[in-house]
Protein backbone atom coordinates (compact mmCIF):
# COMPACT_ATOMS: atom_id res chain seq x y z
CA UNK A 1 0.00 0.00 0.00
CA UNK A 2 0.88 3.10 -0.95
CA UNK A 3 0.10 6.76 0.19
CA UNK A 4 1.60 10.26 0.37
CA UNK A 5 2.90 12.72 -1.62
CA UNK A 6 1.57 12.96 -5.11
CA UNK A 7 4.10 11.72 -8.04
CA UNK A 8 5.23 13.62 -10.88
CA UNK A 9 2.94 12.30 -13.77
CA UNK A 10 2.89 14.20 -17.07
CA UNK A 11 -0.34 13.30 -18.83
CA UNK A 12 -0.61 12.21 -22.61
CA UNK A 13 -4.19 12.84 -23.39
CA UNK A 14 -7.17 12.50 -21.51
CA UNK A 15 -5.88 9.78 -19.26
CA UNK A 16 -6.15 11.63 -16.09
CA UNK A 17 -10.05 12.99 -16.95
CA UNK A 18 -10.99 9.71 -17.91
CA UNK A 19 -9.82 8.17 -15.11
CA UNK A 20 -11.23 10.12 -12.43
CA UNK A 21 -14.80 9.61 -13.94
CA UNK A 22 -14.55 6.25 -14.30
CA UNK A 23 -13.72 6.82 -10.11
CA UNK A 24 -16.78 8.66 -9.88
CA UNK A 25 -18.96 6.25 -11.67
CA UNK A 26 -17.39 3.42 -10.55
CA UNK A 27 -16.12 2.02 -13.58
CA UNK A 28 -13.26 -0.23 -13.73
CA UNK A 29 -10.17 0.94 -16.11
CA UNK A 30 -7.88 -1.23 -18.61
CA UNK A 31 -4.75 -0.20 -19.30
CA UNK A 32 -3.12 -1.13 -22.28
CA UNK A 33 0.55 -0.36 -23.42
CA UNK A 34 3.99 -1.31 -23.92
CA UNK A 35 6.65 -1.77 -20.95
CA UNK A 36 7.71 1.11 -18.98
CA UNK A 37 5.46 3.99 -20.90
CA UNK A 38 4.02 5.21 -17.80
CA UNK A 39 0.99 2.83 -17.03
CA UNK A 40 2.37 2.39 -12.94
CA UNK A 41 3.22 5.63 -12.49
CA UNK A 42 -0.32 7.02 -13.89
CA UNK A 43 -1.82 4.63 -11.48
CA UNK A 44 0.38 5.58 -8.62
CA UNK A 45 -0.52 9.32 -9.40
CA UNK A 46 -4.37 9.02 -9.70
CA UNK A 47 -4.01 6.78 -6.54
CA UNK A 48 -2.68 9.36 -4.39
CA UNK A 49 -4.80 12.63 -6.24
CA UNK A 50 -7.85 10.50 -5.41
CA UNK A 51 -6.61 10.07 -2.12
CA UNK A 52 -7.33 6.03 -2.16
CA UNK A 53 -4.75 3.83 -0.93
CA UNK A 54 -3.28 1.71 -3.80
CA UNK A 55 -2.91 -2.33 -3.75
CA UNK A 56 -0.33 -3.35 -7.00
CA UNK A 57 -0.21 -6.76 -8.00
CA UNK A 58 2.26 -7.95 -10.52
CA UNK A 59 0.55 -10.75 -11.66
CA UNK A 60 2.27 -13.95 -13.35
CA UNK A 61 1.63 -16.95 -14.67
CA UNK A 62 1.18 -18.77 -11.03
CA UNK A 63 -1.14 -16.41 -9.75
CA UNK A 64 -4.19 -17.57 -8.59
CA UNK A 65 -7.64 -16.34 -7.16
CA UNK A 66 -6.70 -17.49 -3.86
CA UNK A 67 -3.68 -14.86 -4.13
CA UNK A 68 -5.30 -11.93 -4.18
CA UNK A 69 -8.66 -13.15 -2.24
CA UNK A 70 -6.68 -14.33 0.46
CA UNK A 71 -6.51 -17.93 2.32
CA UNK A 72 -6.46 -20.06 5.24
CA UNK A 73 -3.13 -19.77 7.11
CA UNK A 74 -1.88 -21.77 10.42
CA UNK A 75 -0.12 -19.89 12.95
CA UNK A 76 0.55 -20.90 17.16
CA UNK A 77 -1.03 -24.15 15.87
CA UNK A 78 -4.73 -22.58 14.56
CA UNK A 79 -5.45 -21.64 11.32
CA UNK A 80 -6.92 -18.14 10.48
CA UNK A 81 -7.65 -16.16 7.39
CA UNK A 82 -5.76 -13.83 5.68
CA UNK A 83 -6.85 -11.55 3.22
CA UNK A 84 -5.38 -11.09 -0.16
CA UNK A 85 -4.71 -7.65 -1.41
CA UNK A 86 -7.49 -7.90 -3.70
CA UNK A 87 -9.89 -8.75 -0.89
CA UNK A 88 -8.08 -5.90 1.32
CA UNK A 89 -8.65 -3.33 -1.48
CA UNK A 90 -12.30 -3.70 -1.63
CA UNK A 91 -12.58 -3.74 2.20
CA UNK A 92 -10.71 -0.61 2.81
CA UNK A 93 -12.09 1.34 -0.64
CA UNK A 94 -8.86 1.42 -1.77
CA UNK A 95 -7.75 0.94 -5.44
CA UNK A 96 -6.45 -2.45 -6.82
CA UNK A 97 -3.64 -2.57 -9.23
CA UNK A 98 -3.62 -5.97 -11.34
CA UNK A 99 -0.68 -5.04 -13.70
CA UNK A 100 0.02 -7.64 -16.51
CA UNK A 101 -3.05 -9.21 -15.60
CA UNK A 102 -2.98 -11.95 -18.68
CA UNK A 103 -0.73 -13.69 -17.07
CA UNK A 104 -2.51 -14.77 -14.29
CA UNK A 105 -4.12 -18.23 -14.19
CA UNK A 106 -7.52 -18.35 -16.04
CA UNK A 107 -9.46 -19.17 -12.42
CA UNK A 108 -8.97 -15.65 -11.12
CA UNK A 109 -11.17 -14.55 -13.41
CA UNK A 110 -13.89 -16.18 -11.66
CA UNK A 111 -13.32 -13.22 -8.85
CA UNK A 112 -12.85 -10.33 -11.46
CA UNK A 113 -16.36 -10.92 -13.22
CA UNK A 114 -18.65 -10.18 -10.73
CA UNK A 115 -16.11 -7.48 -9.04
CA UNK A 116 -15.65 -5.47 -12.41
CA UNK A 117 -19.83 -5.59 -13.88
CA UNK A 118 -22.65 -3.71 -12.01
CA UNK A 119 -22.63 -6.26 -8.81
CA UNK A 120 -19.17 -4.99 -7.26
CA UNK A 121 -19.47 -8.27 -5.15
CA UNK A 122 -16.24 -10.22 -4.00
CA UNK A 123 -17.52 -13.61 -3.26
CA UNK A 124 -15.01 -15.61 -0.91
CA UNK A 125 -15.77 -18.90 -1.35
CA UNK A 126 -13.33 -19.96 1.80
CA UNK A 127 -15.12 -18.27 4.03
CA UNK A 128 -18.92 -18.06 2.85
CA UNK A 129 -18.33 -13.99 3.20
CA UNK A 130 -20.00 -11.81 -0.11
CA UNK A 131 -18.18 -8.52 0.37
CA UNK A 132 -20.16 -5.60 -1.52
CA UNK A 133 -17.75 -2.74 -2.91
CA UNK A 134 -17.80 0.43 -1.48
CA UNK A 135 -17.52 3.22 -4.26
CA UNK A 136 -14.11 4.27 -3.61
CA UNK A 137 -13.36 0.84 -4.33
CA UNK A 138 -11.64 0.45 -7.84
CA UNK A 139 -10.27 -2.20 -10.18
CA UNK A 140 -7.79 -1.08 -12.48
CA UNK A 141 -5.79 -3.79 -15.11
CA UNK A 142 -3.33 -3.75 -17.18
CA UNK A 143 -1.72 -5.72 -19.94
CA UNK A 144 1.02 -4.97 -22.60
CA UNK A 145 -0.66 -5.83 -25.88
CA UNK A 146 2.56 -6.76 -27.63
CA UNK A 147 2.86 -9.76 -30.08
CA UNK A 148 3.72 -12.66 -26.67
CA UNK A 149 0.28 -12.09 -25.21
CA UNK A 150 -1.51 -12.03 -28.71
CA UNK A 151 -2.40 -15.72 -27.92
CA UNK A 152 -3.47 -15.54 -24.71
CA UNK A 153 -4.81 -11.87 -25.00
CA UNK A 154 -7.91 -11.52 -23.10
CA UNK A 155 -11.18 -12.67 -23.30
CA UNK A 156 -14.32 -10.39 -24.80
CA UNK A 157 -16.02 -10.87 -21.63
CA UNK A 158 -13.58 -10.03 -19.52
CA UNK A 159 -12.32 -6.75 -21.76
CA UNK A 160 -16.14 -5.41 -22.15
CA UNK A 161 -16.65 -5.11 -18.72
CA UNK A 162 -13.63 -1.86 -18.41
CA UNK A 163 -13.26 1.73 -19.86
CA UNK A 164 -9.45 1.06 -21.56
CA UNK A 165 -7.01 3.51 -22.01
CA UNK A 166 -4.46 2.94 -24.62
CA UNK A 167 -1.10 4.13 -23.56
CA UNK A 168 2.22 4.61 -25.71
CA UNK A 169 5.59 5.92 -25.35
CA UNK A 170 5.05 9.65 -25.10
CA UNK A 171 5.07 12.49 -27.83
CA UNK A 172 8.84 13.61 -28.44
CA UNK A 173 8.27 16.90 -26.70
CA UNK A 174 6.85 15.34 -23.75
CA UNK A 175 8.70 12.15 -23.32
CA UNK A 176 11.92 14.70 -23.65
CA UNK A 177 10.11 16.99 -20.34
CA UNK A 178 10.00 13.81 -18.33
CA UNK A 179 13.28 12.52 -19.00
CA UNK A 180 14.61 15.69 -17.83
CA UNK A 181 12.19 15.81 -15.12
CA UNK A 182 12.80 12.46 -13.94
CA UNK A 183 16.59 12.53 -14.23
CA UNK A 184 17.36 15.94 -13.60
CA UNK A 185 19.21 16.74 -17.30
CA UNK A 186 18.97 19.24 -18.91
CA UNK A 187 16.33 20.12 -21.85
CA UNK A 188 18.93 19.66 -24.38
CA UNK A 189 20.44 15.58 -23.47
CA UNK A 190 16.86 14.50 -22.65
CA UNK A 191 15.99 15.59 -26.26
CA UNK A 192 18.69 14.09 -27.77
CA UNK A 193 17.92 10.87 -25.78
CA UNK A 194 14.62 10.76 -27.27
CA UNK A 195 15.43 11.44 -30.94
CA UNK A 196 17.91 8.07 -30.33
CA UNK A 197 15.02 6.37 -28.44
CA UNK A 198 12.93 6.44 -31.65
CA UNK A 199 15.93 5.77 -34.08
CA UNK A 200 15.97 2.36 -31.87
CA UNK A 201 12.45 2.17 -31.73
CA UNK A 202 12.40 2.24 -35.83
CA UNK A 203 14.45 -0.71 -36.09
CA UNK A 204 12.46 -2.49 -33.69
CA UNK A 205 10.70 -4.78 -36.23
CA UNK A 206 13.84 -6.54 -36.78
CA UNK A 207 14.59 -8.49 -34.13
CA UNK A 208 13.77 -7.08 -31.22
CA UNK A 209 10.76 -7.82 -28.89
CA UNK A 210 10.40 -4.63 -27.36
CA UNK A 211 11.54 -1.44 -28.34
CA UNK A 212 13.44 1.36 -26.22
CA UNK A 213 11.26 2.38 -23.14
CA UNK A 214 10.67 5.45 -21.27
CA UNK A 215 12.02 3.91 -18.18
CA UNK A 216 15.09 3.38 -19.83
CA UNK A 217 15.70 6.42 -21.44
CA UNK A 218 15.26 7.75 -17.57
CA UNK A 219 18.08 5.18 -16.49
CA UNK A 220 20.40 6.53 -19.11
CA UNK A 221 20.01 10.09 -18.72
CA UNK A 222 19.98 9.05 -14.95
CA UNK A 223 23.63 7.57 -15.19
CA UNK A 224 24.77 10.23 -17.57
CA UNK A 225 23.90 12.78 -14.74
CA UNK A 226 26.39 10.52 -12.64
CA UNK A 227 28.79 11.11 -15.26
CA UNK A 228 29.20 8.37 -16.72
CA UNK A 229 29.90 8.68 -20.54
CA UNK A 230 27.30 8.71 -22.89
CA UNK A 231 28.49 5.46 -25.12
CA UNK A 232 28.95 3.98 -22.11
CA UNK A 233 25.35 4.65 -20.24
CA UNK A 234 23.61 4.02 -23.78
CA UNK A 235 25.50 0.80 -23.94
CA UNK A 236 24.30 -0.41 -20.23
CA UNK A 237 20.82 0.94 -20.01
CA UNK A 238 19.46 1.80 -23.29
CA UNK A 239 20.94 -1.24 -25.15
CA UNK A 240 22.12 -4.38 -23.52
CA UNK A 241 18.35 -4.25 -21.56
CA UNK A 242 17.37 -5.00 -25.30
CA UNK A 243 18.33 -8.13 -26.10
CA UNK A 244 20.66 -10.85 -25.36
CA UNK A 245 22.52 -10.56 -28.78
CA UNK A 246 25.88 -9.91 -29.22
CA UNK A 247 25.49 -9.22 -33.01
CA UNK A 248 22.38 -6.70 -32.23
CA UNK A 249 23.52 -5.19 -29.39
CA UNK A 250 26.63 -3.72 -31.90
CA UNK A 251 24.38 -3.09 -34.26
CA UNK A 252 22.26 -0.73 -32.05
CA UNK A 253 25.57 0.74 -30.61
CA UNK A 254 26.44 2.14 -33.92
CA UNK A 255 23.08 3.89 -34.00
CA UNK A 256 24.22 5.35 -30.57
CA UNK A 257 27.39 6.29 -32.05
CA UNK A 258 25.67 8.67 -34.53
CA UNK A 259 23.99 10.08 -32.23
CA UNK A 260 26.41 10.58 -28.55
CA UNK A 261 30.24 10.51 -30.98
N1 LIG B 1 3.94 10.23 -18.31
C1 LIG B 1 4.96 10.07 -17.44
N2 LIG B 1 5.17 10.97 -16.45
C2 LIG B 1 6.20 10.81 -15.60
N3 LIG B 1 7.08 9.78 -15.64
C3 LIG B 1 6.92 8.87 -16.60
C4 LIG B 1 5.85 8.95 -17.54
N4 LIG B 1 5.95 7.91 -18.40
C5 LIG B 1 7.02 7.20 -18.02
N5 LIG B 1 7.62 7.76 -16.94
C6 LIG B 1 8.88 7.29 -16.32
O1 LIG B 1 9.08 5.97 -16.81
C7 LIG B 1 9.20 5.05 -15.71
C8 LIG B 1 8.50 3.76 -16.08
O2 LIG B 1 7.10 3.94 -16.10
P1 LIG B 1 6.09 2.86 -15.47
O3 LIG B 1 6.78 2.08 -14.39
O4 LIG B 1 4.86 3.59 -15.11
O5 LIG B 1 5.88 1.92 -16.72
P2 LIG B 1 4.78 0.79 -17.01
O6 LIG B 1 4.08 1.20 -18.24
O7 LIG B 1 3.98 0.54 -15.79
O8 LIG B 1 5.71 -0.46 -17.31
P3 LIG B 1 5.44 -2.04 -17.05
O9 LIG B 1 4.31 -2.40 -17.96
O10 LIG B 1 6.74 -2.66 -17.46
O11 LIG B 1 5.14 -2.19 -15.60
C9 LIG B 1 8.59 5.75 -14.52
O12 LIG B 1 9.21 5.32 -13.32
C10 LIG B 1 8.90 7.21 -14.81
O13 LIG B 1 10.22 7.53 -14.42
Amino acid sequence: METGAIPHYQAQAQEVTLFEHAFRRQLPVLLKGPTGCGKTRFVEHMAAKLGRPLYTVACHDDLSAADLVGRHLIGDGETYWNDGPLTRAVREGAICYLDEVVEARKDTTVILHPLSDNRRILPIERTGETLHAPPEFMLVVSYNPGYQNLLKGMKPSTRQRFVALRFDYPQPELEARIVAQEAGVDDKLAAQLVKLANALRVLKEHDLEESASTRLLVYTATLMQDGFEPQAACRAALVEPLTDDPETVEALMEVVQTFFA
